[in-house]
């Protein structure tokens, strides 16, 4: 698939598998455990392709996953909302899960596209390394960019592993991100709405302005 700008760079050099194995293997040994015992003997290979699956989204690009869009929609022009969508993504500091739910709404111009599009774009970006706040913003600023509607809201609400399981250990904790774009920035009564619908009291998140 072609890339964009939006893609992640492609780099120089893309280690083998076979690179990507004997790192977990340097790993496994630098825990102080034996990789070559049975019970590990394959756990590189398995890390590998675990990797494949949590990193997916550098493979593709997100503004093809909006392409096709749709136009034959009766003048509709209200909010459309996709909400509690789960998500797993991993941090970019410690590679831990990030798993959360997102919220994704946007106010159509002309055209509107296939729902899951939005979820497929949330997956394209959050199958990377990321920071959540990147991540909203990536996710509104390409559904603003490719779609031109009237204005996009994204709210993320999610636990990250690197404070839950290890360093302050904080379960039960969730971090809440939002990015308003267009009439969901500047009207009030537009962001109440989108806040109402996801289930979230209005006075949690307010203009950026
Ligand atoms: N803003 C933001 N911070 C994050 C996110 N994911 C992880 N972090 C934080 O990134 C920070 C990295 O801090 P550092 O001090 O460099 O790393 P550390 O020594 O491992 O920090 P501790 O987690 O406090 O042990 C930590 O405070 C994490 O909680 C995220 O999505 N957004
Ligand atoms: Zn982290």
């Amino acid at each position: 698939m072609a890339r964009s700008s939006k893609s992640a760079r492609p780099r120089a050099t893309r280690p083998t598998q076979t690179d990507a194995e004997d790192a977990v293997r340097t790993l496994i040994r630098w825990a102080g455990d034996d990789p070559a015992r049975e019970g590990l003997r394959e756990t590189p290979a398995r890390v590998a392709r675990a990797y494949k699956e949590f990193f997916r989204g550098y493979g593709v690009d997100p503004v093809q996953v909006l392409k096709r869009t749709f136009e034959e929609t009766d003048g509709y022009d209200e909010m459309i909302v996709l909400k509690d969508m789960r998500f797993e993504s991993h941090c970019e500091h410690h590679m831990a899960a990030i798993i959360g739910r997102a919220h994704i709404a946007y106010l159509p111009s002309k055209r509107v596209v296939g729902i899951s599009k939005l979820a497929r774009l949330l997956d394209v970006y959050a199958k990377r390394l990321q920071i959540q706040e990147k991540l909203t913003a990536q996710i509104a600023n390409t559904l603003n960019d490719v779609l031109q509607p009237r204005g996009v809201a994204v709210v993320i609400d999610a636990s990250h592993q690197c404070m839950t399981t290890r360093g302050v250990h904080k379960p039960g904790t969730s971090m809440v991100t939002s990015r308003m774009l267009g009439a969901f920035r500047t009207d009030a009564s537009t962001r109440r709405e989108f806040l109402a619908f996801i289930g979230m009291p209005h006075g949690i998140i307010g203009s950026n302005t």
